[in-house]
């Protein structure tokens, strides 16, 4: 195996609140967890304090999207510092529907990493292509493109961790096939080797997103260059767990 110890992280998105957050921790609290497994959750910023009070030392929490300044006229954002102070020890950062809803592009996606980075805190950077891009054979050309301008103002990746996550697969049930996958984190992790290093290449873990349930994680799990899963929907459903639980 690669030595890069596996990555799961739950975005919950827009979703929940105390008492079925209550229920889905007391879930995960209950739960046999692998050791090995790096887990992150993600509720929505104004449950991150209500959540970490709950959770296991098992289990980290992470923001869903943060700004690039520490404080500042910026109604309705956050800070990386604002993370912290309330127990969050990672942040999702560049996800498709902040670029796709929110219309946050490369640029700044890569300066809120840095950002991010240098704050402290861990972060989930997400790439991924839409459908029209993928039917086009335009793939790997948006994944790198997404990917070089983060590498363009990241220095230290040691607490990076890259999500992709096709756009089409994202809350569809239309899950990548392991082979599809496994293509684009190989063909990833080959543009590292040759344009970061063959040192962050090897170390990075690149783990998968997009329709990842109970059912297919453990097929998914099995390829070399899959490091682990951003989840959403089924990240606040029980079987969650087995996706923790998917590379024994
Ligand atoms: O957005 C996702 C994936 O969502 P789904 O698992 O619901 O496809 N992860 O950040």
């Amino acid at each position: 195996m690669s030595g890069r110890k596996f990555f799961v992280g739950g975005n919950w998105k827009m979703n929940g609140n105390k008492d079925e957050i209550k229920k889905i921790v007391d879930g995960l609290n209950g739960a046999a967890l692998n050791d090995n497994t790096d887990i992150v959750v993600s509720p929505p910023a104004c449950y991150l304090e209500y959540t970490k009070g709950l959770l296991s030392p098992k289990i980290s929490t992470a923001g869903q999207n943060c700004y690039k300044v520490a404080k500042g006229a910026f109604t309705g954002d956050l800070s990386p510092q604002m993370l912290i102070d309330v127990g969050a020890d990672w942040v999702i950062i560049g996800h498709s529907e902040r670029r796709n809803v929110f219309g946050e592009g490369d640029e700044l996606i890569a300066e809120k990493t840095a950002f991010a980075l240098e704050s402290g805190l861990g972060v989930i950077a997400c790439i991924g292509e839409k459908l029209e891009e993928r039917e086009s054979g335009k793939t790997e050309e948006v994944v790198f493109q997404q990917t070089k301008a983060i590498a363009a103002k990241v220095s230290n990746w040691d607490k990076v961790v890259l999500a992709y996550e096709p756009v089409w697969a994202i809350g569809t049930g239309k899950t990548a096939t392991p082979q599809q996958a496994q293509d684009v984190h190989a063909q990833l992790r080959k543009w590292l080797k040759e344009n970061v290093s063959e040192s962050v290449a090897n170390s990075l873990r690149i783990i998968y997103g997009g329709s990842v349930t109970g059912g297919n994680c453990k097929e998914l799990a099995q390829s070399g260059d899959i490091d682990g899963f951003l989840v959403g929907g089924a990240s606040l459903k029980p079987e969650f767990v087995e996706i923790i639980n998917a590379r024994g």
